[in-house]
């Protein structure tokens, strides 16, 4: 059998898909950014069909690009933008709703209601996660009670509910398999991450039927066969996770205290804990790394909501740049006297913070302040929030320290932020050779399982590093920045 894996990785502002041979290089790559809907102040949607619609372009393209037959490829893989929430009908296959994206915080007043009536102690304990509306369950309700009808039809088990590696999962199998994989599932709220089971008590909290919810699997497991007339062939799809989980697997971050970051639209670090479920008592999350044979591996998940994205605000917006790679360039043009710190709250604010009602907000301003310092305190910010967020790893757990970190996700491209995140967090920053991560871990659990790849020990020893970036700056530099940024952020803050 051959060693060719498609790998679907299905992002918050695009699709794309790669095909790896069996090298675990990259053969072809097809991708395709689709529409962001903003219809109100902290809503986000994406339209499902156009969701399904440019994964499947893709995905084809990646094959044809390939120069492979889809009777090439041993098995598929997918990857996916987590907690973003699908309802379909299951007679049509048709969603009932836009996609409600996890950025989306619709629903702050209902999760500030659940806290205030004192749930969020036995949330946090079952789920490992906090009662915020990035994730699922809220946005689920939300759904249930605001589509006409839904709740009824749900309860009678004519709809289901899916993250969008189920509704993926769903569609390639022409409707035949509604199912899950554990670290999407551990994402909803509606998990009991310790027996890695839907829970009855949250499901009645949150009010979710489970009726419409899909069957949790392995990471590495049998999601079903897609329907031939796809690819023209049948494909096993052989493994799903969500993408920060893949990163982690395609990072080969499979030993405890092995942290990995991705720098994409948001940013998201999480540490290896192994068969430990760390609980964080600094507002950091405990999640399912993977679970591979049964045997699950927790990780202390930061999760940052906005990155790139900022980017692409100074792109779209502010038309600063003409594209990404501009802003690293105009950066480094920046007046270094200026202390400028932009906190890109624009959907609030994530770990350590949970500050949903937060907005951004840019100081130190002086007349002299110009695009180039715009673009450093944007770029600068990711840095700033992710020594937050391995500050609070290393507050909850000793096997947090003396780690290197391991960096991937569109914005590590930028030496600039690279640089500035080594001096920010003084230690070493590892960029691999292969940025695309996401799509390797994912593809590597669909290739473990067809047997045409390396185990766990063999992948890892495939990792590759492109560059490591050391710490530059001297310490007092380092505090004073620091101490600029945390008293940015404390004014920021809704509270203040
Ligand atoms: N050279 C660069 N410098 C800074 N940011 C960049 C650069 N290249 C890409 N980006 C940013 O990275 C993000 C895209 O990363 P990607 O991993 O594709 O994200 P996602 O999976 O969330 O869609 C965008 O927000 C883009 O603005
Ligand atoms: O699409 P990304 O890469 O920004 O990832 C989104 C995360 O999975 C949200 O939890």
């Amino acid at each position: 059998m051959s060693g060719n894996i498609l790998a679907i990785d299905q992002g918050t502002t695009s699709s794309r898909a790669i095909v790896f041979d069996e090298h675990q290089k990259i053969a072809g790559l097809g991708k395709m950014e689709f529409t962001q809907h903003f219809p109100r102040d902290g809503w986000v949607e994406h339209v499902p069909e156009e969701i399904w619609a440019t994964a499947l372009w893709s995905a084809k393209t990646a094959i044809k690009k390939a120069g492979v037959k889809a009777s090439e490829i041993a098995a598929i893989g997918i990857t996916n933008q987590r907690e973003t929430t699908i309802v379909w009908d299951r007679q049509t296959g048709k969603a009932i709703y836009n996609a409600i994206v996890w950025q989306d915080r619709r629903t702050t007043k209902l999760c500030e209601k659940l806290k205030k009536a004192g749930h969020e102690k036995l949330v946090s304990k079952k789920t490992g996660l906090l009662l915020d509306p990035y994730f699922t369950a809220t946005k689920l309700a939300w759904i249930l009670d605001n589509v006409p009808g839904a709740r009824k039809r749900a309860e009678k088990g004519e709809l289901a509910f899916g993250t969008v590696d189920s509704y993926l999962i769903w569609r390639l199998t022409g409707g035949k398999s509604h199912a899950t994989d554990i670290t999407n599932a551990c994402r909803t709220l509606l998990l009991n991450i310790k027996t890695g089971e839907w829970d009855d008590e949250l499901l009645k909290l949150f009010r979710i039927p489970r009726a419409m919810l899909p069957e949790v699997k392995d990471n590495a497991d049998d999601f079903g066969m897609t329907d031939p007339e796809i690819f023209g062939v049948a494909l096993p799809i052989y493994g799903a996770a969500g993408d920060q989980q893949a990163a982690t697997i395609g990072q080969a971050c499979f030993n405890p205290g092995m942290l990995k970051s991705t720098y994409g639209t948001g940013c998201f670090a999480l540490l290896n804990t192994g068969t430990d479920m760390v609980r964080s008592k600094n507002r950091l999350l405990t999640t399912v790394a993977y679970r591979l044979n049964g045997e699950t591996t927790y990780a202390l998940e930061g999760a940052i909501f906005i990155a790139g994205a900022s980017v692409q605000w100074m792109r779209d917006m502010l038309k600063i740049i003409e594209k990404s790679s501009d802003a690293g360039v105009l950066a480094a043009k920046a007046d270094p006297t200026q202390n400028v710190y932009l906190v890109p709250a624009f959907v609030g604010l994530g770990a350590p913070w949970w500050d949903s009602a937060a907005r951004g907000s840019l100081t130190g301003l002086t007349r002299n302040t110009g695009p180039a310092e715009l673009a450093r305190a944007a770029l600068e910010s990711v840095s700033y929030q992710t020594r937050d967020l391995i500050d609070a790893m290393r507050k909850d757990w000793k096997g947090a320290h003396d780690t290197v970190l391991r960096v991937d996700g569109g914005m590590v491209a930028s030496d600039f932020t690279m640089q500035f995140l080594a001096d920010m967090l003084n230690t070493p920053v590892d960029r691999p050779t292969i940025l695309e991560t996401t799509a390797l871990g994912a593809a590597w659990l669909a290739g473990w399982k067809a047997g045409v790849w390396p185990d766990q020990k063999g992948f890892a020893e495939r990792w590759a590093l492109d560059r490591q970036f050391t710490p530059r700056m001297d310490e007092d530099e380092r505090t004073r920045k620091l101490k600029g940024w945390r008293d940015a952020v404390r004014r920021t803050l809704s509270s203040s």
